[in-house]
């Protein structure tokens, strides 16, 4: 019979092997997205201007409002990307204020930073490279977050709400901007000839075909409204509303962090 000390450090074992092993599995799965997202940073801002005619910059600026930042507040800007985001909250949130630009992708990270030295913007922003799945800051930090385009791309869902539920103070709002699948079915058909007809050739001239091919599959895989809500709940927040915006066609969901 095994003594009960010897059981207890192989319980031990095993549930640090099976944490490593999901640890693994999420590392070999975030790889391709973090690679495609490196690949694709010296067009993407251009390509987002192009192919929402202007229109994300109205889209992120109600993600902005919808977080309820204020000026002063440390604001976190979660899968920055290159910075378009971070930079308008550090607007909200002014010279007395701070903000975080968080991304697993170096490429994004870096055009963040010169994008951020051409302009003359009036908070500071810290670029910090780091994984939305397990984010390096303490519980409790910010007053407020915004997450454009990330959620549909991270490989756990649950877990990447829960740790921004994490490192929101209480009572703060995070409004999480990304794609949606249109209740109306001539909106639906609109949004998928879009993508397939406009996006994927277009990308295709700068060699990136595969690349942006991949948003109608992450679209049709990803959570809708309810969904999102219900999760965002499930994550620990106390309030979650999901808002269709831009005829359905895209989404923000804004969540609360009770008061503990
Ligand atoms: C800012 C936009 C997309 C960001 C984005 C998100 C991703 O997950 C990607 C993944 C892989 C490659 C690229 C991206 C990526 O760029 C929005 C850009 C615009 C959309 C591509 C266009 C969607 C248009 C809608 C169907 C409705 C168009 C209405 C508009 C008034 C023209
Ligand atoms: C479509 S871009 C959005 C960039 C920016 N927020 C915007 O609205 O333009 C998605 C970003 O999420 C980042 N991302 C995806 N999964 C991530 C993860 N697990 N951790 C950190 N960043 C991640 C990618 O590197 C990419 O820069």
């Amino acid at each position: 019979m095994t003594p009960d000390c010897d059981r207890k450090t192989s319980l031990v074992e095993n549930s640090l092997s099976s944490q490593q092993t999901v640890e693994l599995q999420n590392a070999a799965q975030a790889a391709p997205i973090q690679a495609l997202f490196d690949r694709i940073a010296p067009i993407y801002d251009q390509l987002n201007d192009w192919l929402s005619l202007g229109q994300h910059r109205i889209w992120k600026q109600m993600a902005v409002k919808w977080s309820n930042c204020q000026p002063g507040d440390t604001c976190l800007d979660l899968c920055c990307g290159s910075g378009d985001l971070a930079q308008r909250l550090a607007r909200q949130v002014g010279p007395t204020g701070r903000v975080v630009g968080a991304d697993f992708s170096k490429a994004q990270l870096a055009i963040a930073q010169q994008r951020l030295e051409a302009s003359s913007c009036p908070a500071i922003i810290d670029w910090v490279e780091a994984d939305a799945l397990n984010l390096p800051f303490s519980d409790a930090q910010f007053d407020a977050a915004t997450m454009g385009y990330g959620l549909r791309n991270v490989t756990d869902i649950p877990r990447s709400l829960k740790e921004l539920h994490r490192v929101l103070k209480p009572k703060a709002k995070a409004a999480i901007l990304d794609f949606h699948r249109p209740a109306n079915q001539d909106f639906q058909a609109f949004q998928a000839w879009y993508l397939n007809t406009i996006v994927v050739p277009l990308a295709e001239q700068f060699g990136l075909r595969e690349e942006y091919a991949y948003l109608s599959p992450s679209l049709e895989k990803f959570p809708i409204g309810s969904e999102q809500m219900y999760l965002a709940r499930q994550a620990g927040f106390s309030e979650a509303t999901h808002y269709p915006i831009a005829g359905g066609t895209m989404g923000v969901l804004v969540v609360t962090k009770g008061s503990d």
